[in-house]
């Protein structure tokens, strides 16, 4: 053996021991602490460590009230020197707040030091969003979101718990995994594994920033309890090379399992959830198409459940739609949509059109398909096409194109000649000049949604639209673009994102006890959500009504959706039976009663009563005795 060869296996040697030895003691010194923090039973006096005495109130995000703590507060609570002296109200947080996020140049610093104050002053951070939803929407959910989420590992900070995380090798010890979630029984939770993030792919774990984006908003916008939401994520590896590949991801490395494993791993969430949480309503968000559809099948009528890509985004763009063909003065049976796009928002999106021209254009079931083209990446969805369908693409395949095939979008324009072009294929500028400027020629006023998200998806800008249109275009894209200057005049365009949906859709089977999500519910949202525009949003055109309006109206969509569920003996609300005369879940028909004004009032304060608004708790008296009690003072 060489010096060099000996040298370099002594080397080996050596470092395997020491580090054989590191682990040893680093094992024996954590099973010590496990051990002693087991056997603690001595009461530390208040104040004497991070979880006793005033600073476990600075240190709970939903007890926190940053420098609003009173004078009596601050002495009885021992907060003194603990907080700045400045006492102030929680407006004048607010500004600092402000003031601090316009000091910071990107979007994703912004993002984090959001998410951190939601970590540390629950009460804070909701009233910034609140009171300033054009502003922070986009920060903490779509567009933002995205970029948070191919990040999420990177800036992911220790020491907060903002959702769970379940590990397919944990299949068999979910009781235990719920067990420790520490705040209140859930009344909401988002759910994602992950697979396909926006039009992002393939995220993995990293995927848990849609799941708090979108129940940030729940809070936001339909007045969720914070407390009493669930963020979820399903770790159950990722095909994504780049993120097994890199050290600092935080998620199971392993491949995506097949469908059997896949099914029995959502199976036992599912069946866990109920044990634990019997009222919990699951939100599926973000699942690659075929689970999409499969979960939704398979749990919608077992569990309160729905899909918010399928429905949530078939809601919000049927209400759009609803006005877009006010504006285009075209009648509903003459419409043809052309989607670019045929997973499950696209299919989801034309399954609840297709529902509309039923019930409000009095077409037959085939006629009403028949208004249909759905585009996928191999060009228009026929049965003939030589390749095999997956079950949600058969509902819309075409038979009737002799034969021939259709590949690129401007062969398919010219065949169909389409009145509507709606995008959700998640290719980013896929819908250019000559594919606008055709829906121009053959339309005066042609619809266009490029709903992709995020905006880097979008199939074109708001600017493209209206200048390839020449002003003319109905526009309604999934992230925002600002308003566009055209000859002098401001233009808004639409945002048809579902965030108009899931609050209140939420909050009504919430509110109504309902047991499942039904198509009927559904459908009322959109309805509801397209009648909410008002007079000057109706003026200037717009689809949507402004963000600003939210929390209104995702309180009318939780109204309806009660009713919805009163109709079809889905309710087991107390007050509202008795508001309507009905009986739990007996069926309630009568339309006389159901469309009461003063009814419908009293179900709306109802609804308004039930929503969380952010604040401080004011009663000093209350708030002092409460917190001591909260902090075993
Ligand atoms: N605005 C909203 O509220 C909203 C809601 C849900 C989804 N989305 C967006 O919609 C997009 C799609 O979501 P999904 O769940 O349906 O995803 P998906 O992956 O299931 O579907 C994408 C579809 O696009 C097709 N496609 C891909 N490349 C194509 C190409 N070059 N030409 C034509 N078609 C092509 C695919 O074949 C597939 O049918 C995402 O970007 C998502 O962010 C928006
Ligand atoms: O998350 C969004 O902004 C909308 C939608 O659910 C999506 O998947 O794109
Ligand atoms: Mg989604």
């Amino acid at each position: 053996m060489s010096w060099k060869t000996w040298f370099g296996t002594w080397g080996v040697k050596q470092a395997k021991e020491r580090a054989a030895a590191e682990k040893a003691s680093r094992s024996t010194s954590q099973a010590t602490i496990i051990e002693e923090i087991k056997n603690d039973d001595t009461h530390p006096a208040p104040g004497t460590t991070p979880d006793t005495g005033g600073v476990a109130i600075i240190h709970s995000h939903h007890l926190n009230q940053g420098t609003s703590f009173s004078a009596r507060a601050r002495d009885e609570l021992h907060l003194k020197g603990l907080v700045p002296p400045a006492q102030e109200s929680i407006q004048r947080q607010e500004d600092r707040v402000r003031a601090y996020l316009n000091t910071l140049s990107s979007p994703l610093e912004k993002h984090v030091y959001l998410g951190r104050l939601r970590a540390e002053d629950t009460a804070l951070f909701y009233r910034v969003v609140v009171d300033h939803l054009t502003e922070i929407t986009p920060l903490i959910y779509t567009p933002v979101v995205g970029e948070a989420c191919q990040k999420f590992s990177l800036i992911y900070t220790p020491g907060t718990v903002e959702g769970l995380f379940l590990s397919i090798a944990d299949k068999d010890n979910l009781d235990e995994i719920l067990s420790n979630w520490p705040y209140h029984a859930p009344d909401i939770c988002v759910m994602t594994d992950g697979s396909r993030i926006l039009g992002l792919g393939d995220l993995g774990l990293n995927g848990m920033g849609i799941p708090i984006g979108k129940l940030s908003l729940y809070v936001a916008a339909a007045g969720f309890d914070p407390s009493k939401t669930l963020p979820v994520t399903l770790d159950m590896g990722t095909d994504t090379e780049k993120y097994l590949n890199d050290p600092l991801y935080l998620g199971t490395r392993r491949k995506r399992p097949a469908d059997e494993e896949f099914y029995a791993f959502v199976d036992a969430v599912m069946a866990a959830f109920k044990r634990k949480w019997p009222k919990l309503l699951v939100q599926f968000e973000d699942f690659s198409s075929e689970h999409a559809f499969g979960c939704l099948e398979r749990y919608r009528n077992q569990y309160l459940t729905f899909n918010d890509d399928i429905q949530g985004t078939g809601a919000v763009i049927l209400a759009g739609f609803i006005n877009a063909i006010n504006l285009s003065r075209t009648p509903l049976p003459n419409h043809r949509v052309l989607f670019f796009g045929a997973g499950s928002a696209g299919v989801g999106v034309a399954s609840q059109l297709k529902e509309h021209f039923i019930r409000a254009g009095g077409m037959s079931e085939d006629a009403a398909r028949d208004a249909f083209w759905l585009v996928d990446s191999k060009g228009l969805v026929t049965f003939d096409r030589g390749d095999k369908l997956p079950q949600h693409k058969t509902l819309f395949a075409r038979r009737d194109n002799e034969g021939k095939q259709y590949k690129s979008l401007k062969e398919v324009l010219e065949y169909v000649r389409p009145t509507a072009l709606i995008g959700l294929s998640s290719q980013g500028g896929a819908f250019g000049e000559e594919a606008v400027r055709a829906m121009k020629e053959f339309n005066e006023r042609p619809i266009v949604f490029p709903l992709s998200n995020p905006a880097t998806n979008a199939e074109c800008t708001f600017e493209q639209a209206m200048n390839w249109t020449d002003g003319k275009v109905i526009f309604a894209s999934g992230t925002a673009f600002p308003a566009y200057e055209y000859e002098g005049k401001t233009v808004e365009p639409g945002q048809g994102n579902n965030m108009y949906i899931f609050p209140g859709l939420g909050l009504g089977a919430i509110l109504a006890k309902a047991e499942h999500v039904s198509d009927d519910m559904v459908y009322q949202t959109a309805a509801t959500l397209a009648e909410a525009l008002d007079e000057e949003e109706r003026s200037h055109e717009l689809l949507y009504p402004h963000l600003t309006r939210i929390r209104e109206v995702s309180a009318l969509v939780a109204k309806d959706v009660v009713k919805a569920a009163l109709r079809e003996g889905n309710c087991d609300q107390e007050d509202v039976l008795k508001l309507f005369g009905a009986v739990s879940r007996q069926p309630f028909h009568d339309d006389a009663v159901l469309s009461d004004p003063e009814r419908n009032e009293a179900l709306l304060a109802f609804v308004k009563k039930r929503m969380w608004d952010p604040h401080y708790a004011e009663d000093e008296e209350v708030l002092v005795g409460e917190l001591k009690h909260k902090a075993s003072l």
